[in-house]
């Protein structure tokens, strides 16, 4: 996967002065299902783009080559072939997989003859507290085994210390060390203590040259919110509206539920616009939220299925 965004130089000046109305930002993302109630013959096409969106994750201690290739069958085949037809979504696959670097080489042997990338984490994930020496071997490592993707974790204690142009200088390193293959800024934004500190990384993070930036970990006590959210994307607009490139989000960690997959698009295209809610600007990154999308497609294609019978009954 080429990346798009070629970073700026450090503009302290573009993000120093942002202070976030904390109350604000939750009642906006509180009220968004008020807002906006997608229309149920409408669902199911946003469910099966959630699962395009999808890096289909495992980031557990006790993974295994053979669990590796049980995802990646499901990332070929996400939702049961009958289902897809039924729905018009042939030949649909996960975003990605999303694995740990000694994983990359099993996921990439499975997903052979696909287009689907790998991607890894790495510089030290999740906690990132490894030399930077370290941090960057492990890139290169993860780029060796074959991955495509690189879901880089920041220096949390840079942005409490509010040391920016360190945090900037340290995701450079991390972008070079990259090299074409695209790179995700994990904020890790449960650590980062403040919506203002949030604002901040994203913009620190996208001028180092990320080409998106993403909520968390998963392994925080709190993972992706919408308030987190709606701020990660208002930075990403900004940064769009003053250099003219899109950097892509990926909210990870928690999300579970159809409900949440339909949330994070309908916060995405109030904030953003439709044509954000693609696999090239859009990921969700989830290890459970596939079962839960399935169950609600079966629904619609029963539901569909009873409609047609009533129909041919007359
Ligand atoms: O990057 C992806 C996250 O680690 C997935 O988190 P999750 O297991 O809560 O879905």
């Amino acid at each position: 996967m080429e990346r798009k965004n070629p970073g700026t130089d450090f503009r302290l000046d573009w993000f120093e002065n942002i202070a976030i109305n904390t109350p604000a930002a939750e009642r906006r993302a509180a009220s968004l299902s008020a807002r906006r109630s997608l229309k149920k013959e409408w669902q199911a096409a946003w469910l099966l783009n959630a699962v395009r969106c999808i890096d289909l994750t495992t980031l557990s201690g006790d993974d295994t080559a053979d669990r590796v290739a049980r995802l990646c069958a499901k990332a070929r085949q996400p939702v049961d072939a009958g289902q897809l037809a039924a729905l018009g979504g042939e030949g649909l696959t996960t975003g990605a997989v999303c694995v740990y670097p000694t994983m990359v080489a099993a996921a990439k042997r499975a997903l052979q003859g696909t287009v689907i990338p790998v991607a890894s984490v790495a510089t030290g994930f999740p906690a990132g507290l490894m030399p930077l020496d370290l941090r960057l071997a492990e890139i290169r490592y993860a780029l060796d085994q074959g991955a495509d993707e690189i879901d880089i974790v920041i220096s949390r204690a840079l942005v409490l210390r509010a040391e920016w142009a360190a945090l900037y200088d340290e995701i450079c390193e991390m972008r070079e060390a990259c090299g074409a293959a695209r790179m995700k800024a994990i904020l890790a934004t449960g650590e980062l203590k403040t919506l203002t500190n949030v604002a901040k990384a994203s913009h620190v993070a996208m001028q180092a040259g990320a080409d998106f930036i993403k909520t968390s970990t998963g392994k925080e006590p709190v993972n992706a919110t919408l308030p987190v959210s709606l701020v990660m994307l208002r930075a990403i607009r900004d940064y769009r509206d003053r250099t003219g490139f899109a950097v892509g989000f990926k909210p990870a960690g928690g999300l579970r539920t159809a409900k949440d997959a339909l949330n994070w698009q309908v916060l995405m295209a109030e904030e953003l616009g439709r044509d954000w809610l693609r696999p090239d600007l859009f990921r969700i990154g989830a290890s459970s939220l596939l079962a839960d999308i399935e169950r609600q497609l079966s629904h619609h294609v029963t539901g569909r299925y009873a409609a047609v019978h009533r129909l041919a009954a007359g």
